[in-house]
């Protein structure tokens, strides 16, 4: 399938040493390849004209079978327990990778740009959603942020995910808080003095976020915006894990020209 997302030309060869930088992805090894999004971006790859699937890992799997085959990047999508261990060890050998596996903070982004500080030329790219509409979702709801007074976020899931909330209503709550300070809004208006544990959602930025877990779901999230006499609902459905591939696709093809660490699809998308 080819993707409509922008191309970045592959045309430079892979020059031989450890860090030296490799400008095209051709050769691409996939961690996390028997799950539910890992065998949708098998499938992708391998049917990209300018891409090459050399090894298709999922746990158990010796990682040293990425550099035996050769792979220029790999693409994570596991478990957020295994990606760090799964990027020191790419880092370490000059192995780009694109990320989708949530789980990231400040802390594990700190500790990635340590490992990339003694890498360097080597790329990778961390999203929490390469959904085009989700990364659309975020922007829109970030720019709506500073004209209205009230904002929560509901991210709805398929019962399988093992985190909450997810890595997209995390980022999403980020960019609402950040766009809010910026503006000077004050906090949000909530008068909640007595109720049930848990009934006001989590708090990421001072920004509620509720996360529901219902069979037949995949990823879906709702930014509810208020303000006097109106609300602006923005609302994005993933209702196929094929609309993932798209944008890890256009992360492989840009990683080799992006040194170090990038965090969002935004980025490579050229919507910053
Ligand atoms: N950024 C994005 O756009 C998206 C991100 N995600 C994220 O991607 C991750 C995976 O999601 P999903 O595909 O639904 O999950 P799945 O559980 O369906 O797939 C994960 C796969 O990774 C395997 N795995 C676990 N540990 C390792 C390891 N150390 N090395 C290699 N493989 C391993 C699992 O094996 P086993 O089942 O045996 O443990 C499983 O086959 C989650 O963090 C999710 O939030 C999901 C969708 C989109
Ligand atoms: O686990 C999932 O399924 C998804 N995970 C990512 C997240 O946590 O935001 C992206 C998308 O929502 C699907």
């Amino acid at each position: 399938m080819r993707t409509t997302l922008p191309d970045v030309p592959a045309q430079v060869s892979r020059p031989p040493g450890r860090f030296l930088r490799v400008t095209a992805v051709r050769r691409v090894g996939v961690l996390g390849a028997r799950g539910k999004v890992g065998a949708e971006v098998c499938r992708a790859v391998e049917s990209a004209d300018d891409l090459e699937l050399v090894a298709a890992l999922d746990v158990d799997d010796a990682l040293e079978q990425l550099s035996e085959a050769g792979a220029d990047a790999v693409v994570d999508f596991t478990h957020p327990d295994a990606v760090m261990g799964n990027l020191e060890f790419c880092v370490g050998r000059g192995i780009h990778a694109v990320v989708g596996t949530t789980g990231f903070d400040d802390e594990r982004l700190r500790t990635l740009e340590g490992w990339l500080t003694d890498a360097p030329g080597v790329g990778v790219l961390i999203a929490p959603n390469f959904s085009i509409g989700a990364v659309l979702m975020m922007r829109f709801a970030a720019a709506a942020a500073p004209y209205y007074e009230s904002v929560e976020i509901i991210e709805l899931h398929h019962p399988t995910k093992a985190d909450a909330p997810s890595g997209t209503a995390r980022r999403t709550a980020e960019l609402v808080a950040a766009a809010r300070r910026e503006a000077g809004s004050g906090p949000v208006p909530d008068a909640t003095s007595t109720g049930l544990e848990g009934a006001r959602g989590a708090e990421v930025d001072g920004i509620h976020v509720h996360s529901v877990r219902a069979r037949g779901l995949v990823a879906h999230q709702e930014v509810v915006l208020g303000g006097v006499g109106e609300t602006l609902t923005i609302r994005h459905d993933s209702m196929d894990r094929a609309s993932f591939t798209p944008g890890v696709l256009a992360g492989l093809r840009a990683i080799g020209d992006r040194p170090g660490l990038t965090v969002g699809l935004e980025h490579v998308l050229g919507l910053d």
